[in-house]
């Protein structure tokens, strides 16, 4: 497959505008989300694997926030459960009608419904896979415990979350170095300074990371039985929450 290269932070911008996922990002999605988190592919890969382990017959698993729905086509692979549907949904009609255009339709595996919606107003039933592969960190804190609590009562018992986030650092030290490593990480990858600190600028409305310890203590309270992080590289961390 190719795939266009990210350039939109590459010259001078006057005024940079608040981040957003148009038309421009969705031309160079997959390149940009590879070359920006460190370990993307392999949490794509374990999403793979963990819905494999998870998913129930007569069950949904959703992919809230699915972008061009590599965690959906990820899930798609590895489920092997009966009558399971795949639910991918994104707020973005940019996005929604790029994945549509790229789907290929499989009859031997699992459907996937893409729906072009907020997820703080989709309704959550029968879930045995909840996947918010970096989408949490977008939504404003204000509704994500509401959120959580919508994911969690529609979720089955024995059901899994997986929540990848950025993550903040309490300590400003641990912050200020996990930071500092991502933006190496962003050079060894291929982009400039000019490029990592105008898209700073973009997102910093934006993506707004919490710590560890605060995501944990809101999934606890949304009802969940345990929470643990089973992937982190510098601040980009994965999180299991088990119903
Ligand atoms: N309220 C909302 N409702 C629905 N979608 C939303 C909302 N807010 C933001 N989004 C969507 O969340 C996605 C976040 S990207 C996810 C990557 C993907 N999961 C992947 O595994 O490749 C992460 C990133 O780019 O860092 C975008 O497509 C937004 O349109
Ligand atoms: O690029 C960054 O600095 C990020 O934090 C990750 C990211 C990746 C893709 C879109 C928005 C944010």
């Amino acid at each position: 497959m190719h795939f266009n290269k990210d350039s939109l932070y590459a010259n001078p911008l006057g005024e940079i505008a608040t981040f957003k996922f148009d038309e421009s990002v969705v031309n160079v999605f997959p390149d940009m989300i590879q070359r920006s988190v460190p370990g993307y592919g392999a949490i794509i890969s374990a999403i793979g694997l963990l819905a494999g382990r998870f998913s129930r017959s007569h069950s949904h698993c959703y992919d809230l926030g699915c972008s061009l729905g590599a965690a959906a086509l990820a899930m798609r692979e590895r489920i092997a459960a009966a009558d399971c549907r795949i639910v991918a949904v994104d707020s973005s009609e940019a996005m929604v009608e790029r994945f549509k255009r790229n789907l290929v339709a499989d009859g031997s595996k699992p459907s996937i419904d893409i729906q072009c919606a907020d997820i703080r107003e989709v309704g959550i039933e029968r879930a045995s896979v909840v996947v918010l592969n970096f989408t949490l960190q977008f939504i404003p804190l204000a509704d994500r415990a509401a959120l959580l609590e919508k994911i969690y009562r529609g979720m089955l018992p024995g059901g899994v979350l997986i929540l990848s986030e950025k993550l903040g650092f309490e300590d400003a030290r641990q912050q200020a170095l996990h930071v500092d490593m991502h933006h190496h990480f962003k050079k060894m990858q291929g982009y400039s300074e000019l490029e990592i600190s105008q898209k700073r600028l973009a997102l910093e409305d934006v993506l707004l990371a919490e710590s560890f310890t605060t995501h944990r203590h809101r999934l606890m309270a949304a009802g969940f039985d345990s929470v643990e992080i089973w992937f982190q590289y510098f601040n980009f961390a994965s999180m299991i929450a088990l119903k």
